[in-house]
């Protein structure tokens, strides 16, 4: 039986080898910073990394927002019939907007997920001005911007500001600005991913995760789950750090140091139509794990499995479907600056740099050094075993 986790509460009904404490060394950042560390490239980004983190933070207290009072009128369906928000676009604007005033002397390019076509219709007057309304109230909230407040223009042009193609030359912002809509409308995990493309390299990642514990969500303790809300960052040759949300000190994190599979827990989608669930499974069977999957909505997983509260994250769409650079860019470089390794089913690590789109085999594989060459085995053989019994 699976776990599944939901805001706040996990099923621990089921059996768990899950490590009791989240992987943190509690170590304050300036104390790393007078290790005298001289990656000259990394420094470059600390004022990118400030703004992302300003960013996906403001982001996330309008999405806290919505959640608590999400209506049935604020969701829509795009043409491709997946879900969005009040708070997708939302959130969408309000990364624009900070990117754009913290960094003022930089060129600007955005691959974002949504776009304003729907909005711009007949129909999508009252979600825009609802959108309008949410995101003005928290700028307000805020107090740091003076500007406001943004007209519905202003809003739509936020939102089309995320149209870049991206690309290996130049920087490039890629936001997903709730990655786990579904999830969001469930009430339970979601993740405001927003990263950094420097000539078609991942260079600074930021996951905010207004539901996630700040516990290990391993932990078996009742109450270690009551305090949510975390925000992951990484940086290019400086590690990854957690902080909570709502503004504690960052603290820096690992993945799992595990190379048993039979201590090791594995993470998947929460929804089937994402991921198949049975080839996990029998990758995992293969692999020698013991403990059922943890199924959790977003990037999330890539947050937790950065500081070990499980050691492997498997993915693997549906035939034919085509991975987004958003969906996996900041949680790739949150995991890979935490010690973990990113790759596709074929061991080769994920090119951020084709445009919009990822280009790789069969699925997405994360797990530690150690254990990654026991994974790709194990992957290898069970899509052997499926394509010979077709
Ligand atoms: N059929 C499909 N197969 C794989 N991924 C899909 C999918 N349909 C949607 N997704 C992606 O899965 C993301 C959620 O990830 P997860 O499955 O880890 O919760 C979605 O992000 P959004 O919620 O930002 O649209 C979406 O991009
Ligand atoms: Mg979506
Ligand atoms: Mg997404
Ligand atoms: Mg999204």
């Amino acid at each position: 039986m699976a776990m599944m986790l939901s805001s706040g509460s996990i099923n621990l009904l089921t059996r768990s080898v899950f490590y009791s404490k989240p992987n943190i060394e509690a170590k304050p950042v300036f104390s790393l910073l007078l290790k005298g560390r001289t990656v000259a490239s990394s420094m470059s980004y600390a004022k990118e990394l400030a703004a992302a983190k300003k960013a996906a933070s403001l982001a996330a207290r309008l999405c806290q927002k919505v959640q608590k009072g999400l209506l049935q009128s604020d969701v829509q369906s795009k043409s491709d019939k997946s879900p969005v928000t009040v708070a997708d676009y939302g959130s969408q604007v309000l990364v624009s907007f900070v990117l754009k005033r913290e960094l003022p002397f930089e060129s600007f390019s955005l691959v974002a997920e949504e776009d304003s076509g729907d909005l711009r219709k007949q129909e999508g007057q009252e979600t825009l001005q609802r959108i309008t309304k949410i995101v003005n109230d928290t700028l307000d909230s805020d107090g740091a911007y003076n500007e406001f407040p943004l007209s519905e223009e202003d809003v739509l042009n936020a939102i089309d500001s995320g149209k870049s193609e991206g690309g290996s030359r130049g920087r490039h912002w890629v936001l997903d600005p709730i990655d786990g809509t579904k999830g969001f409308m469930r009430g339970d995990q979601y993740a405001i991913a927003l990263a950094l493309l420097d000539q078609g390299k991942v260079v600074l990642g930021v996951l905010s995760c207004p539901n996630l514990p700040l516990a290990s969500i391993a932990s078996s303790d009742r109450h270690a789950h009551d305090k949510v809300g975390c925000l992951f960052s990484a940086q290019v040759g400086w590690g990854t750090y957690m902080q909570s949300l709502d503004g504690a000190p960052p603290v820096k994190v690992h993945v799992s140091a595990t190379e048993n599979p039979e201590e090791a827990s594995f993470f998947e989608s929460y929804e089937a139509a994402h991921s198949l669930h049975d080839l996990s499974s029998s990758i995992a069977d293969i692999l020698g794990v013991k403990a059922p999957p943890v199924r959790i909505d977003s990037q999330a997983k890539y947050g937790a499995l950065s500081r070990g509260d499980g050691a492997i994250y498997l993915r693997f769409p549906h035939k034919g479907y085509r991975e987004k650079i958003w969906d996996h860019a900041a949680g790739c470089i949150v995991v890979t600056e935490a010690g973990g390794v990113v790759t596709d089913a074929a061991g080769i690590p994920l090119d951020f740099s084709k445009g919009r789109y990822l280009d790789l085999a069969t699925g997405i594989i994360v797990t530690n050094k150690k254990l990654m060459p026991a994974l790709l085995k194990a992957v290898r053989e069970s899509l052997e075993a499926k394509a010979s019994a077709l």
